[in-house]
């Protein structure tokens, strides 16, 4: 899967809901770090959607814990032939073991997003820049999610977005919250490469997400 245009990532814990995304998603993320045996599920799945496996530490707002198991379910999960990207944190890259997860994805042709949460704000203009600038000098894509609590923040994302875009680098962002709602929608337009969203709005993995007809209705309308 290559991130050249927008992926609508419809985000489950459990691979059986392919079945329900597929109708408006472009790929699954699967959260690997939400599900009981996700190695067992990957063998299992029979799915249409390409996979984007993330497995989210928990100090990064997931569920998984910081050992060497978490890294080496990713690497194991890129190796799989349905997954087509998988997601690792800067800051596990920075740690030193985040570095594996990303070598696989390389070794397995798969796409590696490097990706940075904020989930108290938006930082400076200069701040986001250098987030996300480091993020694409060890992903293919570079993804950033802050929060906003303004309509400020979420124009001070897209400009970075937009300016990102524009010198031709595959970025993907997003501002969690409800004051960063609508930028679910509108971040695409400015090149943001992909959307997250839970295919039932009970089970939305961040703050703010709309469900998954909702968001594909509202990138389809706006792009
Ligand atoms: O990193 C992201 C983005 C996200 O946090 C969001 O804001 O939509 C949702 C997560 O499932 C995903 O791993």
């Amino acid at each position: 899967m290559d991130f050249d245009s927008f992926v609508l990532a419809a985000s489950i814990a459990d691979l059986a809901a392919e079945a329900d995304a597929r109708e408006h998603a472009d790929a699954v993320e699967f959260r690997m770090d939400l599900a009981a045996d996700p190695l067992a599920a990957l063998d299992d799945y029979d799915g249409d959607l390409p996979v984007l496996a993330t497995n989210r530490v928990e100090w990064e707002g997931g569920e998984a814990a910081d050992d060497e198991a978490r890294v080496e379910a990713l690497c194991d999960a890129a190796a799989h032939p349905a997954v087509a990207a998988v997601d690792v944190e800067l800051a596990a890259i920075a740690a030193g073991d985040g570095r594996a997860a990303v070598e696989a994805a390389r070794e397995e042709d798969a796409t590696a997003v490097v990706s940075v949460h904020d989930f108290e704000e938006t930082p400076p203009r200069a701040e986001l820049a250098r987030l996300l600038e480091q993020a694409r000098e060890f992903g293919d894509v570079g993804k950033l999610a802050v929060t906003a609590r303004s309509r400020g923040d979420v124009l001070r994302l897209l400009a970075l977005t937009h300016a990102q875009t524009e010198a031709g680098h595959a970025v993907a962002t997003m501002a969690m919250g409800e004051a960063g709602r609508h930028s679910r929608a509108v971040a695409p337009v400015y090149g943001s490469r992909i959307g997250y969203a839970p295919v039932d709005p009970a089970d939305a993995t961040a703050p703010g997400q709309y469900d998954l007809r909702t968001l594909r209705r509202l990138v389809s309308d706006l792009g």
